[in-house]
């Protein structure tokens, strides 16, 4: 192909060049999101109670003087992706003398990052941009060529497996920071849980499989104060944790037994694994529910990628989140048919997806 023999090709081959140039710099994106969490640069307008300008930002957030420049073009970027959203307003300094000045104010996507707030997601961009989950991406190539099926790339560019990593007594910051993650991550839900509630109706008791620090229980506690609720996870993780009259904390390992109950909650669990331990997760899971007969159920809620039915965005978060689950724990997100083999395989009769929050889907299953 010529290089400027032709205007079509020509023009071609710099949206080319214009597509992988962005695609290469997207970590530049993420990072500045990153840096605006941990300066809390939400924190400082929220508290402040209305838009500021960068200087007041600036000193609100005592950066040293030198790098208010430096700030502006960060919230150039930060404001260009959404998260921040900036207007012109007539200048508010004493003897501001007719003047203007930008001034910076939150967006929906940056009061994700409040932190008094119960919504807030700072832990998830933590955790998700911690150089634990990085690093590894330098050893693809190698990963690429080692004739181990199961290895993760975690494991092959690290020696150990994820779960190894968060579970050593020396990296507790580290298990820590994941399951407030999780629990950031479950405290979303509340307003998703509230809208299907008939979900949980009927129930006397349910085991959150994998339920990390019992948020997600709790906030289904809740809703439903009579519903027996018991959150089963790794020993060390429940280890220093208290329940209630109606939420208890039991430690185990879902490969060997999960406590019975009416239903069994998975949230944030398949995904973590490939399609045999699913299956194998599954079957505890039917056994564990086989106490109340036909009306029994597992619940389910994790991603179900679905390309036709969402948009490139949604569909583009999915398959990251699937590449993560690969590299990070040699999981998987599932489309429908895969979800659907994985059920039928761990000897259920019928299943239903119901699309929730955002980017989860709600997958009952049924003996
Ligand atoms: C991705 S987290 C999800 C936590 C929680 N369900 C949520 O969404 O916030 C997966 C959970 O599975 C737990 N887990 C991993 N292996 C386990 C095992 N063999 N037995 C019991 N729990 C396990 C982890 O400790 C972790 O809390």
């Amino acid at each position: 192909m010529g290089f400027c023999s032709n205007g079509r090709e020509e023009s071609e081959m710099y949206h080319a060049q214009i597509h992988m140039y962005k695609h290469v710099y997207n970590f530049v994106s993420s990072m500045a999101l990153k840096s605006a969490m941990e300066l809390g640069v939400a924190d400082a307008i929220h508290s402040h109670g209305e838009a500021m300008t960068i200087s007041e930002l600036a000193s609100a957030l005592k950066l040293h003087p030198s790098k208010v420049s430096v700030l502006h073009r960060f919230m150039r970027l930060l404001t260009h992706n959404g998260f921040f959203a900036k207007t012109t307003v007539a200048s508010r300094k004493e003897g501001g003398g007719g003047g203007e000045e930008t001034v910076y104010d939150l967006t929906p996507p940056s009061k994700l990052l409040i932190r008094s707030k119960s919504t807030c997601l700072a832990s998830i961009v933590q955790g998700a941009l911690h150089s634990s989950s990085i690093d590894m991406w330098h050893s693809s190539k190698k990963w690429f060529t080692e004739d181990e099926k199961e290895l993760s790339l975690y494991e092959s560019a690290k020696g150990e497996s994820f779960w190894d990593f968060l579970n050593k007594t020396t990296e507790s910051e580290t298990l820590n920071m994941f399951q407030e993650a999780m629990a950031a991550d479950s405290r979303m839900l509340k307003i998703a849980l509230e809208e299907c509630k008939h979900v949980f109706e009927g129930l006397d008791s349910l085991v959150d499989v994998g339920g990390g620090t019992g948020t997600l229980a709790r906030l289904i506690n809740e809703l439903f104060p009579h519903m027996k609720c018991t959150v089963f996870d790794q020993p060390q993780v429940v280890a220093n944790m208290t329940g209630t009259e109606n939420l208890n904390f039991v430690g185990g390992d879902i490969f060997k037994s999960i406590p019975s109950a009416d239903a069994v909650l998975l949230k944030w669990v398949l995904h973590d694994w490939n399609d045999e331990l699913s299956v194998k997760i599954l079957k505890n899971c039917k056994e564990a529910i086989s106490g109340k007969g036909k009306e029994g159920k597992v619940i389910i809620i994790d991603i179900a990628i679905d390309e036709t039915g969402d948009d490139r965005e949604l569909t583009e978060l999915k398959m990251d989140y699937d590449l993560v689950m690969l590299t990070m724990l040699n999981g998987k997100e599932r489309d429908r048919k895969e979800w659907e083999k994985v059920i039928y395989d761990a000897g259920f009769s019928s299943y239903d997806i119901t699309p929730i929050c955002g980017f989860k889907s709600l997958i009952q299953v049924y003996p």
